[in-house]
């Protein structure tokens, strides 16, 4: 959603560097929100509306003063001129008087109260993952590389195949990024594909596919994959990153709830359409606009796609259903209604950092591998065909 809107809020902003600053203001204002909405109501009278054009711009202004680090002439200077023929006055004094007092936000983003209690003694540490955006990280196309493009691009090797560098580090013009050596890739989105192991040629299922991630971790791992998704848009991306790694994949648009495969396959992976909460730290807007609502809906939706994949196994077969979801409602709650059997996930199929449940499923919080900079929320669980 944060990308769809820079997309059409861009429009008119021109340069790179203008778009970054721009790009960099939205994050900060929605990981701090609620702390920046209560010091503006510490130096207002009378409470600003939510929506009121006063707040959004002070809410820019401290942003900036506080997170990052423009001092308080700039920020007046360009933050003020958005108010031009309005509450002027009043956002000079609201901010001017913050800035004489030296406020500061607190070390954690304070998350609004519904989102708290949703994702109750979890929710401290995903709050302070939410703090800063998080590293790069960069999924390679041959494991057996890891240690030579780990030293080229002075990354950590956070599991064989998959590389972490600081953040902000400008992917177009790093090495490797022309020849399609990596594609960027959260650590926690690569664990799915993972539980599918080797392909030897297999064919499998990448049901709701693009932009493609997971089809890449596939097609390197040597499985004959079929790449289907709904969105024309989106698949045209997982066709320029199939055109840059060199590798393939056949590619079907189609919606998955009216389509059937002609013949089964011996995997599939359904990573299903979700709220996306599980990457609160790049979409930091998922914090205010996921709410019970959304997750029903989402939810429905991945009932009917879970129940149609687990007709399109051959037997022996195995389905991943994985989801990028911070709610049990899409993750733990979805999967005990699929009547396959069960194939639980052993410890030794994934990285030491991320051992399985107790049930045999993974589970990831944007909290864990904090020291080096956190992980998205996946969830994920395994099925065998009889
Ligand atoms: C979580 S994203 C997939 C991310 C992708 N697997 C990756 O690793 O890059 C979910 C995808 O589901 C697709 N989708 C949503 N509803 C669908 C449907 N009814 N049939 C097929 N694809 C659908 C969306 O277009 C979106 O690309």
């Amino acid at each position: 959603m944060l990308d769809q809107a820079d997309h059409a809020a861009m429009g008119g902003v021109p340069g790179l560097a203008d778009r970054a600053l721009a790009r960099a203001i939205a994050g900060e204002v929605l990981r701090w929100l609620v702390d920046l909405d209560a010091l503006i109501d510490s130096a207002t009278r009378q409470k600003l509306a939510g929506d009121a054009k006063a707040r959004m711009v002070l809410r820019m202004m401290l942003a900036q003063w506080l997170r990052l680090e423009t001092p308080p002439h700039a920020v007046i200077g360009t933050g003020l001129p958005l108010l031009d023929g309005g509450p002027r006055r009043l956002a000079h004094g609201v901010f001017s008087n913050l800035a004489r007092q030296k406020v500061t936000l607190p070390d954690v983003p304070t998350l609004p109260e519904a989102v708290a209690s949703r994702w109750g003694e979890r929710a401290p540490a995903i709050a302070a993952a939410i703090a800063r955006p998080p590293p790069l990280d960069l999924a390679l196309r041959d494991a057996a590389e890891t240690e030579q493009w780990a030293e080229r691009l002075s990354a950590i090797v956070l599991a064989p195949g998959h590389l972490r560098l600081p953040r902000g580090a400008p992917v177009t013009e790093l090495a490797g990024y022309k020849e399609g050596a990596w594609w960027v890739q959260d650590f926690a989105a690569s664990l799915p594909a993972r539980l599918l192991g080797p392909g030897e040629g297999k064919r499998a299922l990448d049901l709701c596919a693009a932009p493609g991630g997971k089809t890449l971790q596939l097609a390197a791992a040597g499985w004959q994959v079929t790449a289907l998704d709904l969105s024309e848009k989106r698949l045209s991306r997982l066709r320029e990153n199939l055109t840059r790694t060199g590798l393939q994949a056949e590619i079907v648009q189609a919606d998955a709830l009216k389509w059937t495969p002609e013949e089964k396959f011996d995997a599939i992976l359904l990573d299903a359409p979700c709220t996306a909460t599980g990457t609160c730290r790049r979409h930091p807007d998922v914090i205010h606009r996921i709410g019970p609502k959304q997750i029903d809906d989402v939810a429905d939706l991945q009932a009917k796609l879970l129940d149609r994949a687990s007709h399109w196994l051959k037997p022996g077969g195995r389905l991943v259903y994985a989801v990028c979801s911070l709610e049990p409602e899409e993750g733990e709650h979805q999967v005990v209604g699929c009547m396959l059997p069960a194939d639980p996930i052993k410890p030794e199929e994934l990285p030491a950092t991320v051992p399985p449940t107790a049930k045999g499923w993974l589970r990831t919080d944007p909290g864990m591998l904090a020291e080096q900079g956190g992980m998205d929320g996946f969830f994920a669980a395994r099925w065998r065909a009889d």
